[in-house]
C-alpha cells in the first residue's frame, strides 16, 4: 500500500513549450513577451532590464506589433506554420492528451498544458485539484532536461502550489531522453522513411542553448571543461541538456545500427550574439554539401514531440533553402512523434511505469 493518499484519480499534467494563440502580431508578442521575460530562458539580465527588453524591443519588433501594416519575422514564420487546426504544437498537444486520457482510463484524470499562453499550468492545476486527484503527475514533454524548459515548468508548478494550504503528493518528471519507449518510437519513424543508405548523412538536431546556460546547471565543474564532456553520460552531467542529447542521439544510432561516422549530433535554433551548443545544425549542413558533397541529408529532431516552428520552418524550409543553394538536394525530416500511436503508446507506459505505486 503506498504511504500517500488513494482517494480519487491519480492526475497527469502533460506539459508543452507554448505557442501564440494566433498567427497575429498581437499574439505572438503577447507569446514572446511571456516566453522571453522567463528568467530561466533569458537568464543574464536583471528582472527590470529584462522586462524593459524584451517587452520593449524584442517581442515588439519579432512580433512586427510596432507596425500594424507589417508582420515581423516571428509572426511571418508562425503565418507559414499555421494550419486549419492552429499551432501544430497545441493541436498534437490537445489529440495525444485525449489519447493517453482514454488509454488510461478511468483511474487517471489527463490536461494539458502549456508553460506560456494557453492552456495554462495554473489552469491545468486548479482542474486537476478540483477533481480531488490523490496526486500529480507533472510529465513535461521535453525528453531531455533543461533549465529553460522542464526546469522552467517544475518552478511554475511549485510557484503555484505553494500558493495553497494543502500541497498534494507531486511527481515531477525530470527527463527520459533514453526510454526504450521513447527511442523505438523515433527508430519507427526512422525505418519508415525507407532505406537508410540513401543519405549521405544523418544529422540529430535539437533545440540549442547558450553554453553560458550550460555551465550555470553544472554543478561539477564538467561542461567545456574535460575533454568531450558531453560525450558520454554519468553522475557528473546526468542533467547537463547537452549530454542527454548526445545520449539519444546514442541511443536511436544504436537501435537502427548506425555507425558513429553517419551522423552528427547538433544544435539549431540560435538567439542573440553569445555562444550556444555547437556545432550549429547549419554549420554542419554546409559542411556536408560544400565539403563532402552531399546530396541527401535525414533529420531528426528529438528534442520535440511535436511539429513545430523550428522543425517545420527552420529545418523543413530555411534550411533545406540553404543546402540547395550549397549544392545540396534536399534534407528530409523524420516525422516528429505528433499524435502517432506508438508515441501515444509509449507516454501511456512511461506514465504507468511512474504512478504505478499511487494507482495500486
Ligand atoms: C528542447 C526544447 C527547447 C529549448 C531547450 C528551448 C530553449 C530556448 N528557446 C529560446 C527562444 C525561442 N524559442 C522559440 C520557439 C520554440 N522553442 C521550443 C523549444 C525549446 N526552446 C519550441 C518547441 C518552440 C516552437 C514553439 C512553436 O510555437 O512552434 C522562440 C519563438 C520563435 C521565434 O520567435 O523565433 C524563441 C524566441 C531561448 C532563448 C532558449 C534558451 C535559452
Ligand atoms: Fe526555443
Ligand atoms: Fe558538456
Amino acid at each position: 500500500m503506498p504511504l500517500q493518499s488513494h482517494y480519487g484519480k491519480q492526475g497527469v499534467m502533460l506539459v508543452n513549450l507554448g505557442t501564440p494563440d494566433a498567427p497575429t502580431p498581437a499574439a505572438v508578442n503577447r507569446y514572446l513577451g511571456q516566453f522571453l521575460t522567463d528568467p530561466r530562458v533569458i537568464d543574464n539580465l536583471p528582472g527590470l532590464a529584462q522586462q524593459l527588453l524584451v517587452r520593449g524591443i524584442i517581442a515588439p519588433v519579432r512580433s512586427g506589433i510596432v507596425n500594424p501594416f507589417k508582420a515581423g519575422g516571428s509572426t511571418k514564420l508562425y503565418q507559414e506554420l499555421w494550419t486549419e487546426n492552429g499551432s501544430p504544437l497545441k493541436y498534437y498537444g490537445k489529440v495525444v492528451t485525449e489519447k493517453v486520457a482514454a488509454a488510461l482510463g478511468e483511474d487517471y484524470s489527463v490536461k494539458l498544458a502549456m508553460r506560456y499562453q494557453s492552456p495554462s499550468i495554473e489552469v491545468a492545476l486548479d482542474e486537476l485539484l478540483a477533481e480531488q486527484v490523490s496526486g500529480i503527475l507533472v510529465f513535461p514533454l521535453f525528453p531531455q532536461y533543461a533549465s529553460a524548459t522542464t526546469g522552467s515548468v517544475h518552478q511554475e508548478v511549485m510557484r503555484l502550489l505553494a500558493k495553497r494550504q494543502t500541497i498534494p503528493p507531486v511527481q515531477l518528471v525530470n527527463s527520459y531522453y533514453e526510454q526504450p519507449e521513447l527511442i523505438q518510437v523515433f527508430a519507427d519513424n526512422a525505418r519508415d522513411v525507407g532505406n537508410l543508405d540513401q543519405y549521405d548523412h544523418i544529422v540529430f538536431s535539437y533545440h540549442g542553448l547558450p553554453q553560458r546556460q550550460l555551465k550555470k546547471a553544472d554543478d561539477c565543474n564538467h561542461c567545456y571543461v574535460v575533454d568531450g564532456c558531453c560525450n558520454s553520460i554519468s553522475r557528473v552531467n546526468q542533467f547537463c541538456y547537452s549530454a542527454q542529447c548526445h545520449a539519444t542521439t546514442r541511443a536511436i544510432a544504436t537501435e537502427l545500427n548506425l555507425d558513429p561516422d553517419r551522423y552528427t549530433t547538433s544544435f539549431q535554433s540560435r538567439l542573440g550574439f553569445d555562444d550556444w551548443a555547437k556545432p550549429y545544425t547549419i554549420d554542419v549542413l554546409e559542411e556536408w554539401a560544400k565539403e563532402r558533397g552531399a546530396k541527401k541529408i535525414l533529420c531528426f529532431s528529438p528534442a520535440f514531440v511535436a511539429d513545430c516552428l523550428e522543425t517545420t520552418i527552420e529545418i523543413g524550409v530555411e534550411y533545406q533553402e540553404e543546402f540547395v543553394k550549397w549544392g545540396g538536394e534536399r534534407i528530409d525530416l523524420v516525422p516528429s512523434l505528433n499524435d502517432d500511436p506508438r508515441w501515444v503508446a509509449a507516454l501511456v507506459s512511461m506514465i504507468r511505469s511512474e504512478t504505478r505505486e499511487a494507482v495500486a
